[in-house]
């Protein structure tokens, strides 16, 4: 089978769980607001900027992968950044043919020149609200969630979550924790968690990346989260010497019978060292194995990707089609935090009849 173009995944409708807005910014911008508050960085045009964030980001350690995010969140200080880096992020999304996505950054990273934890919040929902009324009027359908995320590292985990509840009727519908992965397990953040449960709400967890099952273990069997940042590292509990056998461990068991949504972000997985190659990636396998898999780009500017470009390499390396790039679609949908009634529209409404025209249906 031939595999399926960017250009050709571009126009049919895709769903984003797992995006970073300050992974995600234009280079052309990332140069002007840096100009504008005399940020220094390591290169002097946008192409050669765009080069060195892929370059420095390719280095198999996620702690030096996280390094080159100084130069994006040192940018993203003030209202009018962050509303413009928001707007232009829900510009470029439903340009790529994405309809829903949920966009997460860490407040607490934001507040260098005196805005408090609410400004922020607001400045980048203010962006998404923006940039999706704009993309609208060009004939772009997109509808943009916010996820906070607290860093692992440190211990504003709580405060961060009660943001997120703060703003939960006005575009934040979720919670992550992020950051080097190795040392920081998801219980140092339990009560955050444990908060955000009694509150009803909910969140994801990055586990499963730079540090394995147990930490996938913690995310859920402790903290409860509803789904895995990554998670990619779930194989290591899959015993796979039989090929005609596959025998899922306890853990990897419980994770495709409770659904558990993957939130697999490939070329990133390269960059960081997870994975050797995409056509190695453990998102084949657990696609046959059916767990409930999602695609997603992590970030756009480190990784210089977009949703339809994951999905083109994808179809390249494990010759997919359309049927298999609509259930992606639909399992991101399904696992979405959005109210069950609004994913049913998107899915019924707007995702399954763009399939059904380019499947022949
Ligand atoms: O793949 C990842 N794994 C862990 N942390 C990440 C990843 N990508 C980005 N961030 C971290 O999340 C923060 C908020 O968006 C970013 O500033 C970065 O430090
Ligand atoms: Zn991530």
């Amino acid at each position: 089978m031939v595999a399926l173009s960017e250009d050709e995944i571009r126009t049919a409708p895709k769903a984003l769980l797992h995006d970073h807005l300050d992974g995600g910014l234009r280079p052309a911008t990332v140069l002007e607001l840096a100009d504008e508050i005399g940020h220094p960085l390591p290169a002097a045009d946008a192409g050669s900027l765009a080069r060195w964030f892929a370059s420095a980001a390719d280095s198999g350690s996620l702690e030096r992968y996280l390094e080159t995010f100084a130069h994006t969140v040192g940018v993203m200080q003030t209202p009018a950044a962050l509303h413009r880096v928001a707007r232009e992020c829900a510009l470029d999304l439903a340009a790529d043919g994405v309809v829903y996505a949920e966009v997460r950054f860490a407040p607490e990273q934001h507040l260098e020149a005196g805005l408090t934890l609410d400004e922020v919040v607001e400045a980048v929902v203010a962006g998404f609200v923006d940039g999706a009324a704009e993309a609208a009027a060009q004939g772009y359908q997109i509808r943009v969630g916010t996820l906070l995320t607290a860093m692992r590292h440190a211990a504003r985990s709580m405060e961060i979550a009660e943001l997120a509840v703060r703003h939960r009727d006005a575009g934040v519908v979720g919670f992550d924790i992020a950051g080097a992965e190795a040392g920081y397990p998801p219980t140092r953040h339990l009560d955050a968690f444990e908060y955000l449960q009694r509150e009803n709400f909910h969140f994801t967890i990055h586990a499963g990346e730079a540090f394995g099952l147990p930490s996938i273990w913690q995310a859920l069997q402790w903290c409860g989260a509803d789904r895995l940042g990554h998670g990619v590292r779930i194989v290591d509990d899959l015993d796979l010497s039989d090929p005609d056998n596959p025998k899922l461990g306890r853990l990897s068991a419980y994770v495709r019978d409770k659904r558990i949504p993957l939130e697999l972000c490939p070329s990133s997985n390269v960059q960081t060292g997870a994975v050797a190659s995409i056509a190695e990636h453990p998102i084949g396998v657990l696609r046959d194995l059916r767990f409930r898999v999602t695609v997603n780009t992590d970030n756009r500017l480190m990784s210089r990707t977009s949703m339809s470009r994951e999905m083109a390499l994808l179809s390249e390396a494990f010759g997919w089609g359309w049927a298999d790039l609509q259930w992606f679609t639909i399992n991101a949908m399904k696992s979405s935090f959005i109210p069950f009634d609004e994913r049913l529209v998107l899915i019924n409404e707007v995702i399954k009849p763009a399939y059904a025209k380019v499947l022949g249906s």
